[in-house]
């Protein structure tokens, strides 16, 4: 078997205000993106949002319809999302040939049936990270570089938070249903990602952390703004943030995460911030 699937259910703050590590990295982390010649997905119940990674080595690998969606094929009701934050590869839609190095991506759209992805290198494998949500239309495929991003850079040196945000697949870049996509890179020296914090009860949200470098680790927090908890992330991990959540980190070092998000409304700047201080 090729494709390993996981299904996580949604839960409330009451509930995971009771948790112990264990209990809520079960609930949240996913652990394991991408194995040779794998795709690793966890589908989860917040806004029904597909996380995973794809990593063609020797061989090609279809995304194949998974058991949970009922469908014929994947992308019969649903939109697809992807950075590429391995080696050079390539996404075949329905026999068009897409070229995708690293820190690019990709966005498919509902209805395309045939989706291969390989490496173009195999000592230098092609790690495709995917988001997926339920979509009611179709909108065309395209392919996202930063040239096409919408770039900004926050925070400062001083905080520790200064870095930059690559969005890629956001309204004001492409047409999407409701998935939008992005990556942050922070800058030498500094640790703190989306700080000031935030949450968005409108969309949830997905942080794959990658380029981080060996022996170091970023403490990735969530919960409410008043009753934080946090997971340590190592280096390509993802977790999930509920849509009640905030979703921040600091790390040992510097690295880059990839955001995907999923729900109410495409607007980026939709955010609830919270306060430094009024954080518990
Ligand atoms: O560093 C940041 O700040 C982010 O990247 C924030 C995410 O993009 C986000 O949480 C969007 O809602
Ligand atoms: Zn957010």
């Amino acid at each position: 078997m090729n494709t390993h699937v996981e299904v996580r259910y949604a839960f409330s703050p009451a509930e995971a205000k009771a948790w112990d590590t264990e209990k809520a990295r079960q609930a949240m982390h996913i652990p394991q993106l991408f194995a040779a010649n794998k795709i690793y997905l966890v589908y989860s119940h917040f806004d029904r949002f597909i996380a995973g990674g794809i990593m063609p080595v020797e061989e090609s690998l279809q995304l194949e319809p998974v058991d949970a969606l009922k469908a014929e094929y994947f992308l019969e009701r649903r939109e697809l999302g992807i950075i590429n934050i391995g080696g050079p590869g390539t996404i075949q839609v329905d026999g068009e040939i897409f070229h995708v190095d690293f820190k690019e991506a990709m966005y498919i759209g509902k209805g395309k049936e045939e989706l291969i992805f390989s490496s173009k290198d195999p000592k230098m494998p092609a790690k495709f990270y995917v988001n997926s949500t339920p979509a009611h239309t179709s909108h065309p495929t395209r392919h996202i570089t930063k040239k096409d991003a919408e770039i900004v850079t926050l925070g400062s040196q001083e905080s520790a938070n200064l870095r930059t945000i690559n969005k890629l697949l956001v309204a004001s870049v492409i047409q999407t249903c409701q998935l939008q996509m992005g990556m942050t890179e922070l800058h030498p020296g500094n640790i703190w990602n989306t700080m000031p914090a935030h949450t968005h009860d409108r969309r949830m949200e997905v942080y794959c952390y990658f380029e981080v470098p060996q022996g170091q680790a970023v403490a990735h927090f969530w919960g409410q703004p008043q009753q934080t908890r946090h997971i340590w992330m190592q280096n390509e991990q993802a977790v999930i943030s509920p849509p009640w959540s905030i979703h921040s980190g600091a790390g040992t070092s510097n690295y880059t995460f990839i955001w995907g998000m999923a729900g109410e409304n495409l607007d980026y700047g939709d955010m609830d911030m919270a306060a430094i201080t009024d954080l518990r």
